[in-house]
């Protein structure tokens, strides 16, 4: 696991839009796409490139990491349509090529199976962008996950449903139930990104680098990959018990080593 420590959200965006644009040049990239507000940055920068140095999304695919159970596709804060309106939107990536899990799906005992059939069928995730809960969920696997899990019905913490209040109107229309790519489904990404801001992450961040690999925090099974590579600010950064050595070591990185 490499952990970049930049000074400024801005600069951990630049980071982050700087390892997806190489997958993207690279060939036909398939994407993990994750929404919250961590991305947006990285986002809106890769949104520029397009715009501005024609980097060119055509050959690219995407899947995002979950759903809430029962809002319809068509609410502005499914995660169907927020990656629509804060990514999709702003590149030429096709939207027939970017998929979700389905939370409105009659069979939704079901669905996991079926999307993780679609990509394993694509081929796999070339590489996996990560936001992380103030409890060290991803995706939407709240402590307790299984290590080994896959795509599934999960329920909210009162917490998750408390943090994501804010996009909804009031915290009761905050939905129960989710559909997430499970732990064991995000590892079999090839690359893992996992974006963090802010003190309010420090603890989550420090847990799922440094604490023990727990279904507690289920971040912490990035410790389990091969290559992950972990970007964020200062902030996020200050529970870190090793931050001076990771700050060495990307200092110290041999040129030709990528992210
Ligand atoms: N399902 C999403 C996660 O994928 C995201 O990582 C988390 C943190 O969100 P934010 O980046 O807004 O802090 O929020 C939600 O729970």
């Amino acid at each position: 696991m490499e952990i970049v420590i930049r000074p400024t959200p801005s600069e951990v965006s630049t980071t982050v839009a700087d390892i997806v644009e190489r997958y993207v040049r690279r060939g036909p990239a398939t994407l993990g796409l994750a929404t919250g507000s961590s991305p947006l940055g990285s986002y809106r920068e890769l949104a520029r490139r397009h715009r501005e140095s024609g980097l060119d999304f055509t050959d690219a695919r995407a899947f995002l990491l979950d759903e809430y159970v029962g809002l319809p596709k068509s609410h502005d804060q499914s995660y169907f349509s927020v990656i629509r309106s804060e990514f999709v939107d702003h590149v030429n990536l096709d939207p027939e090529r970017v998929l979700s899990p389905n939370g409105e799906s009659p069979t939704i005992a079901e669905e996991g199976a079926r999307y993780d059939a679609a990509i394993a069928e694509a081929g796999g995730v070339d590489v996996q962008l990560l936001g992380i809960g103030t409890d060290g969920h991803i995706g939407f696997n709240e402590p307790g996950s299984a290590l080994t899990s896959r795509t599934r019905v999960k329920t909210l913490t009162e917490q998750t449903r408390l943090d994501n209040a804010r996009f909804f109107d009031s915290v009761d229309d905050v939905p129960h139930h989710v559909l997430t790519q499970g732990l064991g489904t995000i590892s079999e990404a090839r690359h893992l990104v996992m974006i963090a801001f802010g003190k309010g992450k420090a603890e989550a961040i420090a847990a799922a680098a440094e604490g023990p690999l727990a279904a507690f925090c289920p971040a912490s099974v990035m410790q389990l990959h091969p290559h992950v590579t972990v970007v964020i600010d200062e902030a996020a950064a200050s529970k870190l018990q090793l931050a001076d050595y990771y700050r060495y070591a990307l200092e110290h990185k041999p040129s030709w080593q990528l992210f």
